[in-house]
């Protein structure tokens, strides 16, 4: 077991890096080839003034980090959050350039962020921050360079924002600067569900996989936002019994299952999942320890660390969030033959689908709801083969096995087209 602190422990980028450390080795990867992999290739830090509501000026510090674009644009969201640091930004880059490649979409990897809290802002002052660090990131960005997206803190209304900003530099509208749009702006159909649909697909293969069975399988899910929603809306649509969701604000449980419809209705009306009379309110961190056969982490990264994992009683743990289960606990979970769907396989339906509206808005022409999620399940379900394929082949487990299919298959494209200028 290794041995560090719990800042060390929870820091994404070294997560990351340890993760992708192991497997390159395992892949036995030429040094020089895994030190262009190990890092991003570009890194952009601005500074944004906003003319705030009250007559102040405030400034944010936003990100934005291409990690790799050897198979194509980079892409990946956008975080507005207090919290979100360079680091994390480097790390959720890198998670995109190996989920994109895990799926076999033809994108490398990027994330961005600003600091700021999101809860606390009006539309006015999110709208003038969101058009500010657009024009900051315009040589850096565009259909054929970067491709933002939404992520947390961050919805489709951003990106039309976002899309409007970037067509009035350019002179023209190109709605595929951005994905996960308002339909009516180019977005895809089936988009804004397809992160929680791709969750309930890999779900559905693990429990086929496992010889279980849907009835009577127990789920838990931290994060009510658009990942976390929709996974517990869709897996509780396909007969799964979602008995507990938990929240930055309280969690809630019922063993006969909670019922998801009604609980949306809930939030919508009162901004929070509490108060929700159809389920007793419990302990947030507690409900991740509860008895069930999937746990679904789709809040943020490091729920599950070395102070928790022990306890942690799921037989099944989807990863719908980017980082959400730290190294030390990664072992403790295998010790207790937990079976992992990673994130960068978990999460990949939301990626997956953006790269559809990409597609369909460079075409002009678009797809029914039904071929989107057709496509989608395509590609989730043979993605999940593919993995644990990798990994029963190469006697490791599902995370790296993960990882070693995507390096191998950037560091793949990398040296074929060769990295002299
Ligand atoms: N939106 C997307 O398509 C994709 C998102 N992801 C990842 O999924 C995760 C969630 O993203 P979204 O659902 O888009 O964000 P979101 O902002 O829509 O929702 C996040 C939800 O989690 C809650 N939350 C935050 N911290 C929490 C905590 N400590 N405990 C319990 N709840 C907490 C928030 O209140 C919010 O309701 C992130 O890790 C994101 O990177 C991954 C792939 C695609
Ligand atoms: O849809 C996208 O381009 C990226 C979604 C994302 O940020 C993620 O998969 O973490």
């Amino acid at each position: 077991m290794q041995t560090l602190t719990l800042e060390q422990e929870t820091n994404p980028w070294e997560a990351q890096a340890a993760r992708f450390d192991f497997a390159a080795k395992k892949l036995n990867l030429d040094q020089g080839i895994w030190k262009v992999l190990r890092y991003p290739s570009r890194e952009l830090i601005v500074h944004i003034p906003v003319g705030m509501d009250d007559g102040s000026i405030e400034v944010f510090t936003g990100y934005r980090v291409q990690h790799s674009v050897a198979r194509g644009p980079a892409k990946g969201g956008i975080r507005y959050s207090p919290d979100v640091s360079l680091d994390e930004v480097r790390a959720l880059a890198s998670w995109m350039t190996w989920k994109c490649a895990v799926v076999n979409i033809p994108f490398g990897g990027a994330k961005g962020g600003v600091i700021c809290d999101p809860k606390k802002m009006s539309q006015g002052e999110l709208e003038r921050m969101t058009r500010r660090y657009t024009a900051e990131l315009i040589e850096f960005i565009g259909p054929e360079k970067d491709v933002p997206a939404p992520d947390m803190g961050t919805d489709e209304q951003t990106m039309a924002w976002i899309m409007d900003t970037y067509s009035m530099h350019m002179r023209q509208t190109v709605n595929a600067v951005v994905t996960g749009k308002p339909v009516n702006l180019g977005g895809s159909r089936g988009r804004k569900e397809a992160t929680g649909r791709g969750v309930s697909v890999v779900c559905d293969e693990a429990i086929k996989h496992l010889g279980m069975s849907i009835d009577g399988c127990r789920v838990i899910v931290q994060g009510f936002g658009n990942v976390g929603s929709n996974s517990a809306k869709l897996l509780a649509q396909k007969g799964y019994t979602v008995i507990g969701i938990a929240e930055y604000d309280g969690a809630l449980y019922n063993p006969n299952g909670i019922d998801i419809h009604a609980l949306i209705e809930h939030r919508k009306r009162a901004g929070t999942i509490t108060g929700f009379t159809e389920a007793e309110a419990v302990d947030k961190h507690e409900l991740l320890t509860y008895n069930c056969e999937i746990l679904i982490p789709a809040a943020t990264e490091n729920v599950i660390t070395s102070r928790n994992a022990d306890r942690i009683r799921c037989k099944i743990l989807c990863e719908g969030a980017n980082g959400p289960t730290t190294t030390i606990a990664d072992e403790i979970l295998a010790d207790k033959r937990v079976f992992i769907i990673p994130d960068i396989l978990a999460n990949a339906g939301g990626v997956t689908t953006s790269y559809f509206e990409w597609v369909q808005d460079r075409m002009g022409y678009f797809w029914t709801e039904a071929e989107v999620n057709q496509r989608l399940d395509n590609i989730m379900t043979e993605s999940f083969h593919d993995v644990v394929t990798y990994a029963q082949t190469h006697n490791v487990n599902n995370r790296i096995a993960a990882y070693m299919l995507a390096i191998d298959r950037v560091a793949y494209t990398t040296k074929q087209r060769g990295i002299y200028a």
